[in-house]
């Protein structure tokens, strides 16, 4: 008899008519594999997802019993990509989508009754706003950046957090060239001069970029990106990163920012957002650099002390500045740039030769939709298969997928507080079963634990459920059955 296909499947285990409801209930956190794969061809997906996991000639993967994926409920914030969204409503799952970020109060509300959540930079899920998330099982971030998410709280709570970290580097390192380009050139203030009817011809303090010097604070997938870009423009390449890294092309690393600061002409900023970086380039540093430079940012807001730079600026220190990121940011497209966010906006907006962008360095088509199709596998991944592969705040565990012989295999997760006995306790209650294989890892006070259990009866599940959420050390517990 040959192997049924997935789509044969999952009638023929639905028509079992088990007892459990197959939901995934705020309560019972009790959820089984989707109906549908990953991706836009479901076989496609399928066969991707099964020899993800390096084997050759495998039965094939088990799609287990469908939860009634339409219980599934997921809210995606800022305008999260079509490829995103698409890939979520074809597991079934019942997807929100809202263009711009929401105030708090209306966020707590929404959040409430959510498994998952996508996001992009501007959405701040605070503890206190975690704390209203009874539901929620994950996070997607949208972007790079995690910044926006307590991480801690999040994995504290068994909220597992996701997000893109590359893709959109080389948007961001494009960018970075134009802006560079244009500061030498004065090229925004020649624009708004002759959009205002204005011809004004000037050569006085502009100049080319070869032979220049380009300082790249933090050399990670954004600055190397870079690197390799400015080189190509004849620009000799300078960075400064507190981990020791091998310098692409001819750039060199320097051993502090100031010596970056004092060498360079152009200065580009591409650190995260964590304390060590806050207000990194303050007063001193503007006072470091060279008369007639030129400073970008387009890490985080926080980064930039923004009065320091205006002041950098008013004074002839900085021949100009490109800033995308903010202290404070709008919520959404139509919302205005003034005081009202921050107390210096208006003086920002008035100064000469300042290139100021509404946070665009990683939108782009080719961007935003390799991070909707990156995030929203990780999520139904995760949703589905309990898989933490590439999680910012969790442990990464994986099992490799049971197969369509494995007819009575349950998939147990269990989050749990990293404390000593806690797997002696698991396996005293799974022990009950045949354990066919088990991981388990741990990150900081979290704990991970995903194991593959045999001859499981459906009536069981609910108290092998109850079992593993009695323990003392229990953070969440979920059954893929
Ligand atoms: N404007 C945008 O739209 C946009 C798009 C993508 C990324 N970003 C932001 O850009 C930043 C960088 O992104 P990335 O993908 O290159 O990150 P990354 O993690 O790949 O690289 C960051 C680098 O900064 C270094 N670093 C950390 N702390 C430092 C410090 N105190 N001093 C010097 N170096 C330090 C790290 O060692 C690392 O090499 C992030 O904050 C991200 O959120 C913004
Ligand atoms: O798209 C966004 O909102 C964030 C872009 C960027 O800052 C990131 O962190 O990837």
């Amino acid at each position: 008899m040959s192997t049924p296909t997935p789509a044969q499947a999952i009638p023929e285990r639905n028509g079992h008519g088990d007892a459990l409801a197959r939901t995934v209930s705020n309560s019972f956190s009790n959820s089984s594999f989707g109906t549908q794969e990953l991706g836009s061809s479901p076989q496609a997906s399928f066969q991707s997802l099964a020899s993800s996991h390096g084997t050759h000639q495998r039965p094939s993967t088990k799609q287990l019993k469908p939860f009634h994926t339409g219980d599934i409920k997921v809210l995606l914030l800022e305008n999260v990509n079509k490829t995103g969204q698409d890939i979520l409503r074809k597991q079934g799952y019942q997807v929100e989508a809202i263009k711009s970020s929401l105030p708090e109060d209306q966020l707590i509300e929404k959040i409430r009754d959510v498994q998952v959540i996508g996001i992009r930079s501007k959405t701040q899920l605070t503890a206190s706003v975690l704390k209203h998330a009874k539901n929620l099982i994950v996070i997607g971030c949208f972007c790079i950046g995690t910044n926006q998410v307590d991480l801690k709280y999040a994995a504290e709570n068994g909220i597992c957090v996701f997000n893109s970290p590359f893709s959109n580097s080389r948007s961001v390192a494009e960018l970075m060239i134009g802006e560079i380009i244009a500061l030498a050139r004065q090229f925004g203030d020649r624009n708004t001069e002759l959009h205002n009817g204005i011809w004004n011809k000037v050569s006085a303090g502009c100049w080319e970029v070869r032979g220049k010097t380009l300082g790249i604070v933090g050399y990670g997938h954004v600055g190397s990106q870079l690197s390799v870009l400015a080189e190509a423009m004849g620009m000799k390449v300078i960075y400064y990163d507190v981990t020791n890294l091998m310098g692409l092309g001819l750039s060199n690393q320097v051993p502090t920012l100031d010596h970056l600061l004092q060498l360079a002409d152009f200065v580009t900023l591409h650190v995260p957002e964590i304390p060590e970086t806050t207000n990194m380039m303050s007063t001193h540093q503007f006072e470091q650099m060279k008369k007639g430079s030129y400073l970008i940012n387009a890490s985080r807001g926080s980064v930039v002390d923004i009065p320091a730079l205006i002041h950098a600026s008013q004074t002839g220190k900085l021949a100009g500045a490109a800033l995308d990121v903010y202290p404070n940011e709008p919520g959404g497209n139509g919302a205005h740039f003034t005081n009202d966010l921050n107390t210096w906006t208006q003086d920002l907006r008035d100064l000469k030769n300042i290139i100021l962008t509404p946070h665009i360095g990683g939108s782009t088509e080719e961007a935003q939709s390799a991070i909707g199709v990156e995030v929203a596998e990780s999520l139904v991944k995760y949703v589905n298969f309990g898989i933490t592969s590439a999680a910012v705040n969790m442990p990464e565990v994986t099992l490799r997928s049971l197969t369509m012989e494995e007819p009575n295999h349950v998939r147990v997760v269990y989050i749990h507080k990293n404390v000593p006995g806690v797997l002696r306790k698991v396996n005293e209650i799974l022990g009950d079963h045949n354990v066919d294989k088990q991981m388990t890892d741990s990150r900081g006070d979290v704990a991970y634990l995903m194991a593959d259990i045999s001859n499981v009866n459906t009536s069981e599940i609910r108290e092998l459920w109850q079992s593993l959420e009695d323990l003392g050390s229990r953070i969440r517990t979920r059954v893929l059955y």
